[in-house]
């Protein structure tokens, strides 16, 4: 599978839990699920669970290297979780190690488009287990960003006696129009064409991850000497990047999962299902993202009666990975 770690490729630091079957949320059943995943520091230390957004992995902090063609996707902020035993799993739908659209199906060959549809809910099950697996009944706090947001957010509302604290950054509570519009548009480009597809997706997307600000800041209608506008030509860079290293069907699985993401759904709606929270809790969103506008943050804050924290930035929703300072001072706030 293009993109997608396979069985016998180098592991890195990953390690492995093998699970039993799993019930889906949106109905059928996966046989047997592995999760990959990653740890720093002492096992004695109080637990931190990092969620990672779409297109990263359990490499949180860390160099490249054998099995870690990118490095870790946080690495600037692993200082500020010094004294934390810190976990992070590779999402269910994934491809880098969790059971995904890349892994052999029972019939043998990999499950491909044949994966069955995950949810949110479907993913943080998954990391319930391995949380009884590592022997943690209690996360001292749970940390995501985008989709790592969600499944924070979701850890917090199903099982509020197992998360402290909760760290939700430039993410929703409900998936909007706007997401899924543009999220069901990059997998009509996968459908037409995988790789070339998954290439166009990301180009997409990306123009979601930054600001129009940014955008005309950087490159304006500047065209390169290989006649390309030099936009273009960085959309390209980074379509052609992440077809390099992921998989598409699991590009498909992941932003499904994100298109269904309501954590009210069954609960009575989003505030009822907020109330449930009983997490310390930091929320913040990026002041130019315009794919998870602030205004969803806000609806998160004020439903856990907490402050929005705002993050100052042209990068829009890529400055949760980008911001490190601002973002690093928030979660060393929430961890001391
Ligand atoms: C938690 C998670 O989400 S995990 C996944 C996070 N990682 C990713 O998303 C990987 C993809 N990368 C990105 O989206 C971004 O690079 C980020 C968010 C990680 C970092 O953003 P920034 O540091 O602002 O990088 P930026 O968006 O400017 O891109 C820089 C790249 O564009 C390239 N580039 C810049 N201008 C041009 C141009 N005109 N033509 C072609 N390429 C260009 C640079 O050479 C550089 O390439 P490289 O990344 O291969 O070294
Ligand atoms: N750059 C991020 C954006 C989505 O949050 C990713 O690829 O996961």
């Amino acid at each position: 599978m293009a993109g997608a770690w396979r069985e016998g490729d180098p592991s890195g630091a990953r390690q492995f839990l093998d699970l039993g079957p799993l019930e889906l949320e949106r109905g059928g059943s996966l046989p047997g699920v592995r999760v990959a995943y990653e740890t720093w520091g002492d096992p004695g230390d109080p637990p931190v669970l990092v969620e990672h957004a779409l297109t990263g992995d359990s490499h949180l902090f860390g160099d490249t290297g054998p099995g870690h063609p990118t490095p870790g996707w946080w690495a600037a902020l692993e200082q500020r979780v010094t004294g934390h035993f810190v976990v992070c799993a590779n999402v269910l739908g994934g491809c880098q190690g969790t059971t995904g659209p890349a892994s052999d199906a029972p019939d043998g060959g990999p499950w491909g488009s044949r994966f069955p549809e995950v949810t949110i809910a479907d993913q943080v099950a998954v990391e319930v287990a391995l949380a009884d697996a590592l022997g943690i009944d209690r996360w001292y706090a749970v940390i995501g960003g985008s989709m790592g947001g969600m499944r924070a957010m979701e850890w917090a509302v199903a099982h509020p006696e197992r998360v402290a604290r909760l760290f939700f950054l430039a993410s929703g509570a409900v998936a909007t129009a706007d997401q899924i519009g543009t999220q069901t548009t990059q997998q009509a480009a996968v459908a037409l064409d995988p790789v070339g597809g998954l290439e166009v997706a990301r180009r997409i997307a990306h123009l979601t991850y930054r600001s129009a600000f940014e955008l005309q800041t950087r490159f304006g209608n500047e065209v390169q000497p290989d006649g390309r506008f030099a936009v273009t030509s960085y959309l390209e860079h980074h379509g052609a990047k992440l077809a390099g290293r992921f998989d598409p069907d699991s590009y498909v699985v992941l932003t499904q999962a994100m298109n269904t993401w309501d954590v009210g759904r069954g609960r009575g709606g989003v505030e009822a299902a907020l109330a449930r929270v009983t997490a310390r809790s930091l929320v913040a969103g990026i002041d130019s993202d315009r794919l998870y506008r602030i205004e969803e943050q806000q609806r998160v804050a004020d439903a856990l009666g907490v402050p929005l924290r705002v993050v100052e930035s042209p990068y829009g929703h890529d400055g949760f990975l980008v911001e490190t300072a601002a973002v690093g001072a928030l979660l060393r706030e929430l961890l001391d």
